[in-house]
């Protein structure tokens, strides 16, 4: 099996809410996000490829439209947990990129979540 990923970067302010008040993420705060798209295929294409990279610029175009400097509760259906992005962002991969196999998001320099169907 051949595996590729690649990383993508972005800033956004969260709140999760249905926390209680006395948690610290239930007040207004932020991240810097990586978001690690990984894609694999059991044979590479003619030009040797699971997938060309450059094809994943459009989830770039994505990020940093709709989630770059955002406020991920305006943006995210539910609460933004690391997990809930990792399988918001899988789904609008899969959906385009039938080899998109995991996602990961990481809040912190310590933290990883990760969508793996
Ligand atoms: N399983 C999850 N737990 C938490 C999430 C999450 O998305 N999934 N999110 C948060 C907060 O939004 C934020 O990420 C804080 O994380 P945490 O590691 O608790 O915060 P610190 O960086 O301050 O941790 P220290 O260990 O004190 O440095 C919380 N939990
Ligand atoms: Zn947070």
């Amino acid at each position: 099996m051949f595996r590729i990923r690649k990383e993508f970067h972005f800033s956004a302010s969260h709140q999760l809410t249905h926390l209680p008040d006395d948690h610290q993420c239930a007040r207004l705060h932020g991240h810097n996000y990586i978001v690690v798209v990984e894609l694999a295929a059991e044979a590479l294409n003619a030009d040797g490829f699971v997938r060309d990279y450059h094809d994943l610029k459009a989830l770039k175009i994505y990020i940093d439209d709709h989630f770059d400097h955002r406020h991920l509760n305006d943006v995210m259906n539910g609460p933004s947990t690391a997990e809930n992005m990792a399988k918001h962002f899988y789904d609008w991969c899969a959906a385009r990129w039938p080899e998109t196999s995991a996602v990961l998001v990481s809040e912190t320099p310590k933290t990883w979540a990760e969508y793996r169907p």
